[in-house]
């Protein structure tokens, strides 16, 4: 079973304008509501491929409910850690000229206690659980490597452990030797204090991450595609060009195809077709965390994958 982990979810509301016009009123064009934080989308998605995985994380308040409502609705199992504070909104605004302009919210406090119940909970998916998928920030308060922490406990239950994160969250989690992650160039640029214009610089910061500890690591380039790497081989996936429409939650639909893919034993060639496919696909739907089915059988042929070294 693939097992997702959110510790920060979020209402994602979602506003089309026409144009973003600061410090003037703007009139909505259309709002939407859906669960989200980066694990749900991936639960979503993976949901979308047909597999059924377990959503976990915090959730609390009337967002709480909310959230547990939409999961109820796409039939997809949780056993989330109900918590006092209220669970965050994020919003993202989307202009006529497909621009995002997104508003991140810190999320709620944790108090005594709940750490303690998420870990039994947790402890006990293991045994059942194949892959596990820890996505997004944390909320407040949540120790710096409890990341890390998941990914022992990952180590010791023979569980792959695939991380999504950024920062000094991520950097210290390496040090349980993740079987994946995906950052972006922004991430990389942020963690490993350097800048990144071509493709040999990406593989170089790629190869970096791996002496720092992550077994396989995927650099995702939006509409480039992605560098797929582990310590023997080094792959290129190229996308072919579309109207994108929302690219938020592409990296999360992103892990959801490697989820499933791994989950199904798939080759490489095969893992970074489903995986960018499922990624295009979330960019042609306006909403985040969604793919269609027939789009990603489509897309995965048009993915071509090079093997560079
Ligand atoms: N404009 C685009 N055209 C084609 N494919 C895209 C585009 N944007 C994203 N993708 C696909 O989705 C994958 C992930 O996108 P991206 O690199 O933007 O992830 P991300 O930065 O983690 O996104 P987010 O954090 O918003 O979920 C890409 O590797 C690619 O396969
Ligand atoms: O604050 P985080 O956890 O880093 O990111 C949160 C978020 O931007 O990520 C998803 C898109 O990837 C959205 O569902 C959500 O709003």
């Amino acid at each position: 079973m693939i097992t997702t982990i959110t510790f920060n979810p979020s209402i994602d509301r979602m506003y089309r304008v026409s144009s973003m016009n600061i410090g003037e009123v703007q009139r909505v064009v259309s709002a939407k509501a859906t669960a989200g934080g980066k694990g749900i989308n991936v639960t979503k998605v993976c949901k979308i491929l047909q597999e059924e995985p377990l959503a976990m994380g915090f959730l609390g308040g009337y967002n709480g409910e909310f959230i547990k409502e939409e999961l109820r609705k796409l039939d997809i199992k949780n056993k989330f850690t109900k918590i006092n504070q209220e669970t965050r909104n994020c919003l993202n605004i989307i202009t006529d000229d497909k621009v995002s302009t997104e508003f991140l919210e810190k999320g709620p406090i944790l108090e005594d206690g709940d750490l303690e119940k998420f870990e039994n909970d947790i402890k006990e998916v293991m045994k059942s659980t194949k892959i596990l998928v820890a996505s997004g920030s944390y909320c407040q308060n949540i120790p710096l490597d409890y990341y890390e922490k998941i990914g022992n406990l990952c180590r010791e239950n023979n569980v792959k452990f695939i991380l999504d994160t950024s920062g000094e969250a991520l950097k210290v989690a390496l040090k349980s030797k993740p079987y994946l992650i995906k950052p972006n160039t922004d991430e990389i640029k942020q963690l490993l204090n350097i800048d990144i214009e071509s493709r040999d610089e990406v593989i170089s910061a790629g190869k970096k991450l791996i002496e720092m500890g992550a077994e396989n690591v995927c650099i995702s380039l939006g509409k480039d595609g992605m560098i797929y790497l582990n310590a023997e081989e080094v792959y290129e996936a190229k996308v072919p060009k579309i109207e994108a429409v929302n690219t938020v939650g592409s990296g999360d639909s992103t892990i959801a195809g490697f989820s499933v893919g791994i989950l199904r034993g798939y080759e490489i060639e095969e893992l970074l077709k489903l995986s960018n496919a499922c990624g295009i696909s979330n960019a042609l739907n306006i909403e985040t965390g969604f793919v269609i089915l027939e789009e990603v059988e489509k897309y995965k042929d048009l993915v071509k994958v090079t093997k560079l070294s």
